[in-house]
């Protein structure tokens, strides 16, 4: 008898647990009197006035669970529907939750000095890394120990998930009215709200009466999509120390069964280095990446940015290459001799411009464009890697993964079928 049960909104892969259950959509009626598990406190909701652009949504609610993760706590601002979908990941954490050292008591970061002893290798401190002042940067993370290439860093779990129909993405359709009032329930009703109120802002002086939450999440927060396919944006106090940088040592990676955002490395990190990420899709040329940058309401001084004029054209014209690549590989008129040279070519430039988390997403890419040509052995062969990166740097259990691996066998097979009848 399996004791795995499987509800409508699950991933690939649920938790296996006893005490799994399928939770059902509760709002302020249904829940009013109890406070329905996993959540410690009954439903608060509103119905929001959103733009007529903008799907049916008949409830905004916040649902908290006061337990979660070592009792730092959660709030979600969602739809009852999302909610319910998030619900087994908030009750059923899984296995490794308590092993995961840096989830430090009560969820805050050990924050000490980055010292003598610290860069030791310190088997005392078990997080490779801390947090310090970096000049011009406010906060940020720095490598205690030498950090190997594809290990994982931090792994952080959201203090906050609220729903994207509080942040539209056109400026000038402005929030719902309701947003501030949800906002003010959810981060009254967090345990650890020093966990959320003291990370960085952005339009304190600028942008008067902005709630400290919008400004809190629109900081620091990632775009995540939720186990029933909602688009909405995740609060991760620890990842949230990472400043950013163009040519980046870290990659985010999210993974929907437990919600969970960790930081791994794409490179090997010495210790003392500063650990980040880029806020920007990787591989942009600079002025692409300075106006996605503006968000953020900092001028970017990393090794990138800064670096001579010339090396800075250089990289531009190489990742603007790369993009001129990809497109001739798709040119029906495209022979595979050359198919093969420009294949070379963007792999170099990959290396060169070091975005090693996209390999999967490029491999794939070249997964398909060699099939079609017919040549299904360096398809399977492109296949393999694609897997291989996409299972460090996106999430296993994940819609990318799973593709691949489907890809993989459909791929295997056909080749077994060609050798048959050779
Ligand atoms: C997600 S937070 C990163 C952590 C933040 N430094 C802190 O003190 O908590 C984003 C904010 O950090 C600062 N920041 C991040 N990367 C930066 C960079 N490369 N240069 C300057 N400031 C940066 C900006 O103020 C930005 O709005």
């Amino acid at each position: 008898i399996s004791l795995q049960t499987q509800c409508p909104s699950d991933f690939i892969s649920p938790s296996p647990s006893r005490h799994r259950s399928c939770p059902v959509p509760v709002d302020d009626e249904t829940g009013h009197d109890s406070s329905p598990r996993p959540w410690t406190h009954p439903p608060y909701c509103l119905t929001p006035h959103l733009p007529t652009s903008s799907a049916a949504v008949d409830k905004l609610c916040v649902y908290t669970s006061s337990s979660y993760n070592d009792n730092s706590g959660i709030s979600i601002i969602a739809t009852p529907e999302t909610a319910a979908a998030l619900a087994n990941a908030v009750q059923n954490p899984l296995p490794a939750w308590h092993a995961r050292q840096h989830i430090a008591r009560r969820g805050r970061l050990q924050s000490h000095e980055l010292s003598r002893k610290d860069t030791k290798n310190d088997k005392a401190s078990p997080l490779p890394y801390t947090v310090i002042t970096i000049p011009g940067k406010g906060q940020g993370v720095v490598a205690t120990r030498h950090i190997a290439q594809f290990e994982t860093i931090l792994t952080s779990f959201p203090a906050m998930v609220v729903d994207n129909e509080l942040f539209p993405v056109e400026e000038d359709e402005g929030p719902p009215a309701e947003g501030p009032r949800l906002f003010q329930r959810a981060l009254e009703r967090l345990s650890d709200r020093e966990r959320f109120e003291d990370l960085a802002r952005s339009r304190r002086e600028a942008e008067h009466g902005v709630h400290i939450v919008e400004d809190v999440i629109r900081t620091n927060a990632f775009g995540i999509t939720t186990p029933d396919g909602k688009e909405a944006k995740g609060l991760y106090p620890e990842i949230a120390r990472l400043n950013h940088a163009c040519d980046p040592n870290a990659y985010p990676r999210f993974t929907k069964a437990d919600l969970a955002m960790s930081a791994v490395a794409t490179r090997d990190i010495l210790p003392g280095e500063e650990i980040t990420i880029s806020y920007v899709p990787l591989g942009m040329p600079t002025p692409y990446r300075h106006s996605s940058l503006s968000n953020w309401g900092f001028t970017c001084t990393c090794s990138l940015c800064t670096s001579p004029t010339s090396a800075r054209q250089a990289s531009d014209a190489r990742r603007e290459r790369l993009v001129e690549i990809f497109f001739s590989m798709r040119e029906p008129s495209t022979h595979y001799d050359t198919l093969v040279e420009l294949t070379k070519e963007f792999v170099e430039i990959v290396k060169v411009e070091r975005l090693e988390a996209k390999v999967g997403e490029y491999y794939q890419a070249f997964m398909k464009i060699y099939y079609e040509f017919g040549d299904v052995e360096s398809a399977l062969r492109y296949a393999q890697t694609a897997l291989r990166y996409a299972e460090l740097f996106a999430d296993p259990d994940g819609g990318f993964c799973t593709g691949l691996r489907g890809d993989l066998r459909l791929l295997e097979a056909l080749i077994k079928k060609q050798r048959e009848s050779e």
